[in-house]
């Protein structure tokens, strides 16, 4: 056996050097770079070696461990999960700041390859720096808290564990049904040891992506299924993405009129245009599609996990009459709901299923333009909302008086409707550039009304919607499609929650544009507990004598450096894009939106929440008591 003797740290980086994957044929490295924040847990180990040899790995320094973990999911998300970024970070609270990452790669489905430092494995300077103590086990560390978010945890105490730790960890990332977060620990002193590894495991090592085909048994049974049906509607979920199913499922839509509606994950698979997409479902859903979704009597889910923002808490379908059709690459997913499985690649089921359906027709007839066109109609209405200092009504009705509405206006200066901004973006960018969002209640406008003109140019993280991944995600998009405009879609709540890698954009030159609806407030949070017959609790920005908070968020970017502008009108607005789009630096568009006037939901929009069974307020006696009427349609499982 020929060995080569290597320190752990140097050793790591040799292997993350030599994995390639190989999809339809094609054979790429699967790691392009790795984030860092050094710290004395692996400044002297992962640091020294990537100092002395990265090999091809690009070295990208973060600002916060959460947001360059984002900015690594946003890149593999965006490249369909065929490259990652690995992430080293210190121990203690260097790690600590990962969890929440992890929990977004996990939920998502997205491969990351997390290297935080841990204590020592000696032991003998304990207790070290940031370490924290427990009584009960000396074995535990704050790395064990990425366990419960992790797809894949090991720690590495000593040099040789390395070796078998990593394959696995490659396996996991690599395989489709599987695929989140490999978290791999490593002592901070054995980063530092040598050991003579054995030279054939720094061999290319290719892992190969291939499509697993549906059994004969799955795919008769799924064209009975469909024979049968009468009114079929297909939910497009992430996996049909990333599969790129795309041009199978508008052949088989418009051959047996089939109506398509999408998931967050799942929307840009196919261009808002294609005449049988009926847009977002669920919670969130468009007139169109939830109509449509109610009147199935069987749902073919494709590559989804039928969250309940999909199926509105298993209210939306009719789930006496529905039966369920699962093409799925996961079988944990593929059962849901007591569909009929086809734990298989969605392409490549779909392929295969199309032809065997021949002579077949839906029922839905012309009901499913109509039903795009009576949603075109609404979407139209949405983009001209203006506001007025008497009778305003907002799209969110009954929870802010005309007078509390004024008071917003005066106090941002601003009388911009959020619909009425979001649509004009969507007019105005170019339309193969590419927009981010993750929480608030742009989600919501977005996955209703944003127009995807070109497949995937659509990114949506809503796996764990997870304020902060909007600013952190749109640098890691900028490095998946450097060409592109890209531009993330983030609340004034998100973006100070953290914001941190627009920083490491204008540092590396890599132009994202961030654009900033300020509504001064947690704005969908504040409708919950409106619309559930709260009060409004702690969920508007105000200072102790009731002032609405008016921040100079454009202030903010011009000193990080960003080119940054106010936009408070359609035409500062649209002056405000065109003059971004030939800026070469990051930029920052401020605009001051009008609270409640987001999208409200539609048709069947229910979500199942914990109101309160006990309250002396009506309105959340109300809620309850509507709550229990709806549980009594719901899929109980
Ligand atoms: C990390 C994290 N913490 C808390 C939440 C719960 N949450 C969801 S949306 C939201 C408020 C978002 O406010 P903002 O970004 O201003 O958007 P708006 O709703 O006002 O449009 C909160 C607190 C979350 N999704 N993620
Ligand atoms: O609690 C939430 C409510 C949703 O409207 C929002 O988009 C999401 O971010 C969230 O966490
Ligand atoms: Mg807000």
């Amino acid at each position: 056996m020929k060995t080569i003797r290597l320190t752990t740290a140097q050793a790591l980086i040799k292997f993350l050097n030599q994995q390639y994957i190989h999809v339809d044929g094609e054979e790429i490295p699967f790691v392009e770079g790795i984030f860092n924040i050094f710290g004395h847990g692996n400044v002297l180990g992962i640091g020294t070696a990537l100092e002395s040899d990265p090999g091809h790995l690009k070295v990208i320094q973060g600002k916060n461990e959460q947001g360059m973990a984002h900015a690594a999911i946003a890149y593999s998300k965006q490249l369909l999960r065929k490259k990652i970024y690995a992430i080293t970070t210190s121990s203690g609270p260097g790690s600590a700041n990962l969890v929440t990452a992890a929990g977004t790669a996990l939920a998502n489905n997205i491969p990351v390859l997390l290297i935080p430092a841990d204590t020592y494995a000696t032991r003998q300077p304990d207790p070290v720096l940031q370490q924290i103590e427990q009584e009960h086990s000396l074995a535990i560390t704050t790395n064990d808290a990425l366990k419960p978010v992790s797809r894949y945890w090991d720690r590495v105490t000593r040099p040789e564990q390395l070796m078998s730790s990593l394959i696995r960890a490659f396996e996991v990332m690599t395989d489709p049904a599987k695929a989140g977060p490999a978290t791999v620990c490593i002592s901070q002193d054995v980063e530092g040891e040598a050991y003579d590894f054995d030279e054939r495991f720094f061999e290319k090592r290719v892992h190969y992506i291939d499509r697993k085909p549906a059994s004969d048994r799955e795919l008769k049974g799924a064209a009975e299924l469909i024979k049968e049906s009468k009114k079929p509607v297909i939910v497009v979920g992430g996996g049909a993405k990333y599969s790129e199913a795309r041009d199978i499922l508008v052949e088989f839509s418009e051959k047996y009129n089939v109506p398509i509606v999408e998931t967050q994950a799942g929307k840009s698979t196919i261009e808002h245009s294609f005449k049988n997409n009926l847009g977002g479902l669920g919670i969130t859903g468009t007139l169109a599609a939830n109509k449509a979704a109610q009147q199935a009597d069987l749902v073919i889910g494709v590559g989804t996990r039928y969250t309940d923002f999909a199926t509105s808490s298993k209210t939306i379908f009719n789930f006496d009459e529905a039966k369920f059709l699962n093409v799925n690459v996961s079988r944990m997913q593929a059962y849901k709901l007591d569909g009929y499985q086809v734990v298989a690649d969605a392409r490549t089921a779909f392929e295969a299923l199309t032809p065997m359906l021949e002579g077949y027709v839906s029922e839905f007839g012309d009901t499913i333009t109509e039903l795009k066109e009576e949603w075109l109609a609404e979407r139209d209405r949405l983009s001209e909302v203006t506001f007025s200092r008497e009778g305003f009504v907002p799209e969110i009705k009954n929870h802010f008086s005309q007078e509390v509405m004024n008071e917003y206006a005066d106090a941002l200066g601003t009388e911009f409707a959020q619909t009425t901004a979001l649509l004009t973006i969507n007019d105005t960018i170019d339309p193969d550039s590419i927009i981010i969002c993750a929480a608030g209640s742009l989600p919501g406008d977005l996955q209703r009304l944003w127009h995807s003109s070109v497949p995937n140019t659509y990114h949506l993280e809503y796996g764990y919607s997870c304020m902060g991944y909007e600013v952190s995600g749109t640098l890691g998009l900028k490095l998946a499609e450097p060409t592109k405009e890209v531009y993330t879609m983030v609340g004034d709540g998100s973006f100070l929650m953290l914001h941190s890698e627009l920083v490491t954009a204008i540092q590396y030159n890599k132009k994202i544009n961030v654009l900033l609806f300020d509504n001064s407030g947690y704005g969908c949070i504040n409708n919950l507990q409106m619309d559930f017959g709260g009060g409004s609790y702690f969920c508007e920005f105000r200072t102790d004598d009731n002032q609405i908070l008016n921040v100079d968020y454009a202030k903010v970017a011009e000193g990080y450096g960003a080119k940054a502008y106010r936009a408070n009108t359609v035409e500062e607005l649209k002056a405000a894009l065109e003059d971004a789009k030939k800026q070469d630096c990051s930029t920052l568009i401020e605009m001051k939106v009008l609270p409640k006037t987001m999208t409200d939901g539609y048709e069947g929009s229910w979500w199942n929440l914990g109101v309160s069974e006990v309250s002396d307020r009506e309105g959340i006696q109300k809620a309850y008591e509507f709550k229990q009427e709806k549980l009594k349609n719901a899929k109980q499982y």
